[in-house]
């Protein structure tokens, strides 16, 4: 973004890079969702609010992943170095590849993130390392939580060389934000962090969106 509008460059990063194993024998991220690739529904939704968008994938995946989205944004690839690390280095290649201070996380399979929210965990993050909703459940978003990019990327690095997989542990070593419930609620429905991971969940987010 030109520094004239006073904005901090912005970055999405939309994490794709496993294998759907829960969904059976498709990657999850190209599934035709009520006529829609489920990633290009996640890419549609933060590309008004972020000044570039990354995305997180295996090599393989790269192909089918650019067909998904012809025609939409413009995207960038990071291609995990060495696959099925888990989500955290997903998180940290995407991180690494984010040219602005601050990236958005999300994970392909959350169809209904809301950009309003987004947009307000930006805000949040700022002079901060991380905003991070967490709901009354108590459960860290983190694959839908705004970053402060090379802080961030060097927590998963350290996560990651102690053999530490859990996707909350780099927080603990940054000076984050957390938005609560009550927050997210005047900002956004909860189904923004509502996942697809399972054929059934696929088919009631279709029916959700054809209503
Ligand atoms: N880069 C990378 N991303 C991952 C990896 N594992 C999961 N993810 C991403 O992290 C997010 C949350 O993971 P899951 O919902 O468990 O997705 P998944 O691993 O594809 O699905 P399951 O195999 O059914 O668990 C999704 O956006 C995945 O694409 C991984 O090993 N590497």
């Amino acid at each position: 973004m030109p520094p004239e509008t006073g904005r901090t460059d912005r970055t999405g990063v939309v994490l794709a890079g496993g294998h759907s194993t829960r969904f059976g024998d498709q990657d999850k991220a190209v599934a035709d969702l009520a006529g829609t690739p489920m990633i290009r529904r996640v890419v549609d939704r933060l590309a008004p609010i972020v000044d570039e968008l990354v995305i997180n994938c295996r090599d393989e995946q790269v192909s089918a992943i650019d067909t998904a989205l012809e025609g939409g944004p413009d995207v960038t690839f990071a291609v995990d170095p060495v696959p099925d690390r888990g989500p955290m280095a997903g998180i940290m290649t995407g991180l690494r590849a984010a040219t602005g201070e601050y990236a958005a996380v999300v994970a392909c399979d959350m169809p209904f993130v809301d950009p309003d929210l987004i947009s307000h965990l930006f805000d949040r993050a700022a002079d901060h390392d991380a905003a991070v909703p967490r709901l009354d459940d108590q459960w860290f978003q983190t694959t839908q939580a705004v970053y402060r990019a090379a802080p961030m990327a060097a927590a998963c690095e350290r996560a990651l060389e102690r053999d530490e997989r859990k996707i909350i542990e780099p927080l603990f070593d940054l000076e984050y934000v957390v938005v609560d419930e009550a927050e997210i609620h005047d900002q956004a429905p909860l189904s923004t962090f509502e996942n697809v991971n399972t054929r059934e969940e696929f088919e009631a987010a279709t029916r959700r969106l054809e209503d």
